[in-house]
């Protein structure tokens, strides 16, 4: 058998979808020691976790040095990748939302003068939706802490994503517009998808029983 690579985001997912690995007998071994190591492997399963950016995973499933990644559909929409995405994991949960300061009295993007300035971290999926929109716009990039940018002048609107809306809330912005739902995807690299077809098929089944089961205690 040869070896398989997953790459996995290090930040809020990566725990529960080790746990979801675990659980499908994808992974047997407990990575906690593992906690400053980069590729962990599990020599019994033969697969190797590389611990890469959210941003960065579908990048190296797309360039094939790993075959399988977990990504939000935030990062997957913003990337437009070449990949193939087999599977919702139903974790990580979020929207991509347009928002303001709240003393701005718009409550609707139709109230949206013709023109403003965004700050953002996915400039292509902003610059897209506000194309369609037919609102001029000029696109910050930011790369975190985006809900900073109206309240210091920065710009005059935000799209990011929200989850709970604390962040939204306690920095006196208001959502206006959703542009896309989110949550956690499993791609596959194409050309790993037809050359270990079998094994990847068997994988993302042992993930879908695991996330029927979880929804069915629920
Ligand atoms: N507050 C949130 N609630 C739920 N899901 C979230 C939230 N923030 C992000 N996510 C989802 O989790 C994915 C990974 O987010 P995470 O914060 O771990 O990475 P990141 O935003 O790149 O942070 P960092 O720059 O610290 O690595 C996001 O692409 C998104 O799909
Ligand atoms: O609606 P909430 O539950 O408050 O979550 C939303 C926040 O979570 C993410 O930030 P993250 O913690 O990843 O930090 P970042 O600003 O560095 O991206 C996102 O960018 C929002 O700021």
């Amino acid at each position: 058998m040869s070896k398989l690579t997953i790459a996995l985001p290090k930040g809020r997912l990566f725990t529960p979808v080790v746990n979801i690995l675990q659980q499908a007998g994808i992974v047997s071994r407990d990575f906690s020691d593992d906690s400053r190591k980069l590729v962990l492997t599990d020599e019994e399963n033969q697969i190797d976790i590389i611990l890469s950016k959210a941003v960065d995973v579908q990048t190296y499933v797309e360039n094939g040095v790993a075959d399988i990644g977990v990504a939000g559909k935030d990062i997957l929409l913003e990337a437009e990748a070449n990949i193939c995405e087999m599977l919702d994991l139903g974790i990580g949960g979020c929207r991509l939302v347009v928002a303001l300061p709240e003393d701005r009295g718009i409550t609707d993007l139709s109230q949206l003068p013709p023109t403003g300035r965004v700050a953002t971290k996915y400039i292509n999926v902003a610059q897209k939706y506000f194309d369609q929109q037919g609102i001029q716009i000029e696109v910050v990039k930011l790369n975190g802490s985006i809900e900073l940018a109206p309240i210091i002048g920065l710009s005059d609107m935000i799209v990011d994503i929200t989850s709970t809306g604390t962040t939204l809330r306690e920095n006196n912005l208001i959502e206006i517009a959703e542009i896309a739902k989110s949550s956690a995807r499993v791609i596959v690299n194409q050309v790993s998808y037809k050359a270990e077809y079998s094994r990847i098929k068997e994988i993302v089944e042992g993930i879908k029983r695991v996330i029927s089961e979880k929804s069915s205690k629920k």
